[in-house]
């Protein structure tokens, strides 16, 4: 059969956008890595499906797989490309948009043609539901990886995220070190690592190796992330700039008890149909 997709980023994480409420159609892991490979499939960072709602008080299910085939239970860059799809495909008028997802439900607000904002719900500290292998509240927690301790904070956003803090984001050694972290044994479902260089109490420079994809251009629970890691160490202010390889999302969370609301942009690439 012919599956019609949109192929769309935010600020580079690149995604294959699929709306499942008026097609059909069962994707295995096995294809939906076929799909993520850049050279033998249309490629991208997550493969994000549009579905009806399953409960009440949503309008719409928003299902996320990383090139790997694995399902997961949040993706921020994909919420707000997931906004603009669902508006673009007329499958609702509503500038307010209430989806579900695996890690809790969101609220999507489309400002402008371009730019979308994000209430992610709240950070999640506590380690059991992170998930994270510690007694207390991770901020910060040493953790050894081949001989080397780094001092990491813990933070979920629906989905696992460890966050470092670095002199300079450009010495980082992202590459040497995000596949190792990723399956650090104190993460029991893997995690998102997130190298952070604080600018000032407005700014951080921040690069993620992405649980499932590898590096990205931009990671929009990670920028999230890093903002409650950086402001639980009263290193950051309540609106943060956060700059990521891809470009600039604006963070905002006000502390415990606050959602943490993200702003940024969607770009839509081009139209697609795909055999599957
Ligand atoms: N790799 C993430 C999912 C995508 C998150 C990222 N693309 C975002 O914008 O939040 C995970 O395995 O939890």
């Amino acid at each position: 059969m012919l599956l019609r997709f949109t192929k769309m980023h935010g600020l580079g994480n690149d995604f294959m956008v699929i709306d499942l409420v008026t097609q059909h159609a069962r994707l295995t892991e096995e294809k939906i890595k076929q799909l993520a490979n850049r050279h033998f499939g249309i490629g991208f960072d997550q493969l994000l499906i549009v579905e009806p709602p399953s409960k009440p008080d949503v309008d719409f299910k928003y299902r996320i797989f990383n090139a790997d085939g694995s399902e997961v239970e949040q993706c921020g860059n994909g919420a707000r490309c997931f906004a603009r799809f669902v508006r673009d495909r007329k499958l609702t008028s509503k500038r307010t948009i209430n989806v579900e997802t695996q890690g809790g439900d969101i609220t999507l607000i489309v400002h402008n043609h371009n730019d979308v904002e994000v209430d992610m719900g709240y950070p999640i500290l506590e380690p059991a539901l992170i998930p994270f292998h510690a007694e207390q509240q991770a901020i910060t927690y040493p953790i050894n990886c081949h001989n080397q301790t780094f001092e990491i904070s813990a933070v979920s956003m629906g989905n696992p995220h460890m966050v470092l803090i670095v002199e300079d984001i450009l010495q980082a050694q992202v590459e040497k070190w995000g596949p190792l972290l990723e399956k650090h044994e104190s993460f029991p479902q893997r995690a998102n690592v997130g190298f952070m260089q604080v600018i000032n109490s407005q700014q951080i420079k921040l690069r993620v190796f992405e649980r499932g994809a590898g590096e990205t251009l931009a990671c929009g629970t990670g920028a999230c992330a890093a903002v409650v890691a950086g402001r639980l160490q009263n290193l950051l202010a309540e609106q943060v700039q956060v700059d990521l390889p891809g470009g600039s999302l604006q963070i905002e969370w006000q502390g415990s008890g606050h959602s943490v609301r993200m702003i940024g942009p969607t770009t839509r690439v081009f139209e697609g149909q795909v055999r599957i």
